[in-house]
């Protein structure tokens, strides 16, 4: 690996730059992307911070100057979905919070919101167990908490979370029957116990009990590979578990954000409660905006079961769809559900596709497969870029603008992108410890030429210059964007209830 990798607080290191050295950066004579606006003008940056914006600033020798004349200037990208070091399906997810951060860093990611599991239910221990995990940190990084059991010390738990842990979102699997998967009559609870905290409510949307009886129809007709995961959990499931989730949201009037939309079926439930005037955030991932699932059916199994993660990659079609719905803000954000496993782990399923462990990549090809995709194609703008992969997800989470812009007072997380030179994706130049790559071989136009995070750079000349420990935990406060205004709706919904009937006691 190009980085270097000491333990944390190990007083040594043969890494260039020690956690003290912190330097002036002036990137000169770029077009500076937001996603309200461009310009082109210089950015300076002092410590960790972007000091000023405008054009022509003039600094002494001390200061580092990058040239981006040509180039775009944008804020680094935020990945909404990411699981470093998941236990899950009786394995771990292969990347680690350095490892999966520093390829993230590689391809212009300098944040990302990893999901917390409960630890035997507990948020608590789960927390704990996440900040051990997450040590090592080389880029800053949130946290979203998953919910998968429902009693009184849950309930207080996440008020914990969210008044003293800096954790304003919840996770609720609707699929993972037998694991993390929970009931309606839950997840009511806890979409009342989020309105209440101004935590907003996520949801892995797939019907449960129709995956696991579609897995036991595959089994039973022989279909044991990795198409059988596809076959097992068809779009009809996430369409439905999408709707029910959203009508359940309506019903208790708090926010939802869907996470992972693969399918048209739930992107087009998603479309009509925002028609309707519902609050609902649909998040797609990169997986599903550019695969499909014909690898699924590859001969080989090794590289078919790389491609198996949930809601499964839809048949071609749903992705251009996708697509469209991303450019016209019927979705709003892309993460990538960055779940790596690599193909040890995957053949744990050779004779049952149920064993696979489910996830993709995508955390370092993220911001060059959007970019190639849907600006290069001409579906989006650059500055819509720059909302779907860093600035959205920022307000969403409420720590606008301090991540998710290029304005002076915002945290120095940029990066400096070349429109006319491109990459190629592959595992033997990726930074992912996983030995494949979901997108092996493809070209893409457009390339990260530097990263700048946390006022440090840490990728320039393809090169990774990190340090362990250096990742900041981002706490995210309760009471979003979604939330304002809601008290008010609510009112006038109370109001709007007419009132009850006075009925006397009959004596007949
Ligand atoms: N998506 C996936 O296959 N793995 C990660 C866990 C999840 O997000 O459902
Ligand atoms: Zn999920
Ligand atoms: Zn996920």
């Amino acid at each position: 690996n190009q980085f270097c990798d000491v333990g944390i607080g190990d007083g040594h290191s043969t890494c260039r730059f020690s956690t003290k050295s912190l330097s002036k950066i002036l990137i000169k004579g770029g077009t500076v992307v937001n996603a309200h606006h461009e310009e082109v003008a210089d950015v300076y940056v002092e410590d960790d911070i972007i000091v000023a914006v405008k054009p022509h600033i003039n600094v002494g020798d001390d200061v580092t100057v990058i040239d981006a004349a040509g180039k775009f200037v944008m804020p680094g990208g935020i990945d909404p979905h990411v699981h470093l070091a998941m236990d899950f399906m009786g394995t771990q997810s292969i990347d680690d919070f350095f490892s999966g951060q520093a390829a993230a860093l590689a391809g212009g990611t300098t944040m990302h919101i990893d999901f917390v599991l409960p630890v035997d239910g507990s948020l608590m221990a789960g927390f704990e167990s996440y900040e051990k995990k997450s040590r090592n940190s080389c880029m800053d990084y949130g946290f979203h908490m998953a919910v998968t059991k429902w009693d009184e010390t849950v309930s207080k738990e996440m008020e914990i979370m969210v008044q003293e842990k800096g954790i304003n979102s919840f996770k609720f699997f609707l699929a993972y029957k037998g694991s993390f998967m929970i009931s309606d009559e839950l997840l009511l609870q806890a979409f009342k116990k989020c309105k209440s905290l101004g935590a907003l409510a996520m949801v892995h949307a797939e019907n449960g009990d129709a995956v696991y009886e579609g897995q036991k129809r595959m089994i039973e007709l022989g279909i044991t590979g990795p198409e059988g995961h596809a076959l097992s959990r068809p779009p009809v499931l996430e369409g439905e578990a999408t709707a029910r989730a959203i009508r359940l949201a309506e019903f208790v009037n708090t926010p939802l954000y869907v996470v992972h939309v693969m399918s048209i079926d739930a992107m087009e439930e998603v479309a009509k409660a925002r028609k309707s005037g519902l609050r609902v955030i649909g998040e797609t991932v990169v997986s599903a905006l550019v695969l499909d699932d014909s690898w699924l059916w590859h001969p080989d199994f090794s590289i078919a079961a790389k491609y198996v993660m949930s809601p499964p990659i839809r048949a071609s079609g749903h992705n251009k769809a996708l697509q469209a719905a991303l450019s016209m803000g019927v979705l709003q954000l892309v993460g990538t559900d960055h779940c790596t496993f690599n193909s040890t782990q995957k053949a744990f399923g050779i004779d049952d596709f149920r064993k696979i462990p489910n996830g993709v990549n995508g955390i370092e090809e993220r911001m060059h497969i959007v970019w190639d995709t849907m600006v290069e194609s001409g579906q989006i703008s650059v500055t819509d870029y720059v909302r779907v992969t860093s600035t959205e997800c920022a307000r969403i989470f409420n720590i606008y603008p301090r991540k998710g812009a290029i304005l002076a007072g915002s945290d120095a997380d940029i990066i400096v992108f070349n429109p006319n030179s491109s990459v190629e994706i592959s595992a033997k130049s990726h930074h992912s410890k996983s030995d494949t790559n979901v997108y092996e071989g493809r070209r893409v136009k457009g390339k990260v030429e530097v990263t700048i995070a946390g006022g440090r750079i840490v990728w320039q000349n393809d090169e990774l210059k990190v340090v362990p420990g250096s990742g900041k935990y981002i706490e995210m406060p309760p009471f979003g964007y979604l939330f304002k205004g809601m008290d008010k709706a609510e009112a006038s919904y109370l109001s709007s209830l007419r009132a009850p009937v006075k009925r006397s006691k009959s004596t007949t």
